[in-house]
C-alpha cells in the first residue's frame, strides 16, 4: 500500500503543507435529543466533551443505544445537535452560539458506514469518484485527477480489478472495500466509520480491520470508529471512548481503561473482569488497602487517595491475572491474596483455557497462562498480585 500526497491538486500546486492539526476534532458540551412517536424525549447525546488529536484512531464503544451512532452522525452533519460546538482542524462545523451548521458536503469528511451507502447500479469506479464529482468538489478536482485518485484508491484497497463491476455484483467485504476506497480517494483529514464490518463474515472482518488500521497509519487521517465489539475496539484504538446513556463514562488509551476502569460499567465492557464486592478495612502500606471480600481478605493497589475504612467497594480482577498455586506450595493457611476454590467448568479458548472457579459462594473466571489442565471438581489455590487488583466505587 503506497499512497503519496492525497490532497487536492490545488492545495498541492499552492505548495501548502497540510496543517499539522488539520484532523483535530474538538467537541464541547454537545447535546442531541430525539422525540419518540409517543412524545417522550430521549437525550441521545447528553453533554459530550471530547478532543481527538490529529492522526489518532479514536474508537467509540458502548452497548446498543448508548449514543455512538448519534455522536458520529452529529460529527458527519447528518444530525443537527440541539446545542454545543464541533470544530475540526480549526474549522467550526457546528456552533449553536454563532449559528454555524455546515452541510455534510461542506465538512469534507470520509464516511464508511454499516449500510454501505453505495449506488448499487453504478460501477465501482463511479462510486469511488462520486464525492469528487459533485458541483462543489469539481472546482477542486480535474477529470484527470479524479481518474488518477480512483485508480490509486482501488489499488490501495486491493480491488483494482473490480473497477468496472456494478456494486450489485460484489460481496459484502468487497463492497466495504469500495466504501473505504471512496473515503480515502477524497483525501479527507477525518474518516468516520460506523460499525463498518458488522455485515461481513468473521474472517474477512479480522482481515479488513487490520487493513483499515494499516491504512490509517499510512495515510495519517484521524479515524472515529463506532463499534460495540470490544475486541475490535481494543485492537484499533489509540483512544478508546466508552459511552453510557449519551455521556462519556471514560476515555483514554485501551490499556488505561483495561487496567484502571473508573467504574464497574467500564470494567465490564472492556475485557473479561469479575467485580468482587468488598469492604475497606484500612490502609495496608503505601498505595495499598486491605479489604474483606466475598472471596476472602485481599490487599489491593490504591495509588490515589485510599477510600475510608468501612466503605463498600468493588474489586476488579481480570481472568488472566489469577495464578494457580501448585498444590505442594499452598500453605495450610492461605497466604496474602490467596483464595481456595473448586473448578466448576472449563472452556478451551485456543491460546488459554478459561475456568469457572467457585470461591466463597460465587464464581470467578480464571484464565491462567500455560498451566496444566484442571478437571472439574478439582480443588485449588489461586493467587493474584495486589498490583493487578483495582478498586471501583
Ligand atoms: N431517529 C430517532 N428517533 C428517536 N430516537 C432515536 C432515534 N435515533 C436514535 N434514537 C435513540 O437515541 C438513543 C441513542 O441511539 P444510537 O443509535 O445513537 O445508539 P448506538 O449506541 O449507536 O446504538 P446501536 O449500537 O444499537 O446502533 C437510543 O435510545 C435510540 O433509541
Amino acid at each position: 500500500m503506497t499512497v503519496t500526497d492525497s490532497r487536492p491538486a490545488r492545495a498541492r500546486r499552492r505548495g501548502a503543507e497540510p496543517a499539522p492539526d488539520a484532523g483535530r476534532i474538538v467537541i464541547r458540551d454537545l447535546r442531541k435529543t430525539y422525540t419518540r412517536n409517543d412524545g417522550t424525549t430521549v437525550p441521545a447525546i447528553d453533554g459530550v466533551d471530547l478532543e481527538v488529536e490529529a492522526g489518532t484512531f479514536c474508537v467509540l464503544l458502548g452497548p446498543s443505544g448508548c449514543g455512538k451512532t448519534t455522536l458520529l452522525r452529529c460529527l458527519a452533519g447528518l444530525e443537527e445537535p440541539a446545542s454545543g460546538t464541533i470544530d475540526v482542524g480549526g474549522r467550526p462545523f457546528f456552533d449553536t452560539g454563532s449559528r454555524v451548521s455546515l452541510t455534510p458536503q461542506e465538512r469534507r469528511l470520509g464516511m464508511v458506514f454499516q449500510s454501505y451507502a453505495l449506488w448499487p447500479h453504478m460501477s465501482v469506479e463511479k462510486n469511488v469518484a462520486f464525492p469528487m464529482t459533485t458541483r462543489r468538489a469539481r472546482r477542486h478536482f480535474s477529470r484527470d485527477e479524479v481518474r488518477e485518485r480512483v485508480a490509486k484508491a482501488l489499488a490501495t484497497v486491493d480491488i483494482a480489478e473490480l473497477a468496472g463491476q456494478p456494486i450489485s455484483a460484489l460481496s459484502g467485504g468487497q463492497q466495504q472495500r469500495v466504501a473505504l476506497a471512496r473515503a480515502i480517494a477524497f483525501g479527507s483529514d477525518v474518516v468516520l466509520f460506523d460499525e463498518p464490518l458488522s455485515n461481513v463474515d468473521a474472517k474477512v472482518r479480522v482481515q479488513l480491520r487490520q487493513e483499515i488500521h494499516a491504512l490509517q497509519r499510512e495515510l495519517g487521517f484521524t479515524a472515529v470508529y463506532v463499534t460495540h465489539d470490544q475486541e475490535e475496539a481494543m485492537e484499533l484504538a489509540d483512544v478508546l471512548v466508552v459511552l453510557k446513556k449519551g455521556r462519556i463514562e471514560q476515555a483514554g488509551a485501551p490499556r488505561q481503561l483495561y487496567r484502571t476502569p473508573v467504574s464497574r460499567y467500564v470494567a465490564d465492557f472492556v475485557g473479561t473482569a469479575d467485580v468482587v464486592e468488598a469492604t475497606v478495612v484500612g490502609v495496608e502500606g503505601p498505595g495499598l488497602v486491605a479489604v474483606t471480600s466475598e472471596v476472602g481478605d485481599l490487599v489491593v493497589a490504591a495509588p490515589g487517595e485510599a477510600p475510608a475504612a468501612g466503605s463498600s467497594v468493588g474489586v476488579v480482577v481480570r481472568a488472566e491475572d489469577w495464578r494457580v498455586v501448585p498444590d505442594g506450595a499452598a500453605a495450610a493457611a492461605a497466604g496474602v491474596n490467596e483464595v481456595r476454590g473448586t473448578v466448576r467448568d472449563s472452556a478451551y479458548l485456543g491460546a488459554a483455557t478459561q475456568y469457572v472457579v467457585e470461591v466463597g459462594g460465587r464464581t470467578l473466571r480464571v484464565r491462567p497462562q500455560g498451566s496444566a489442565l484442571l478437571d472439574e471438581g478439582h480443588a485449588l489455590t489461586l493467587r493474584v498480585d495486589a498490583s493487578d487488583l483495582h478498586l471501583v466505587p
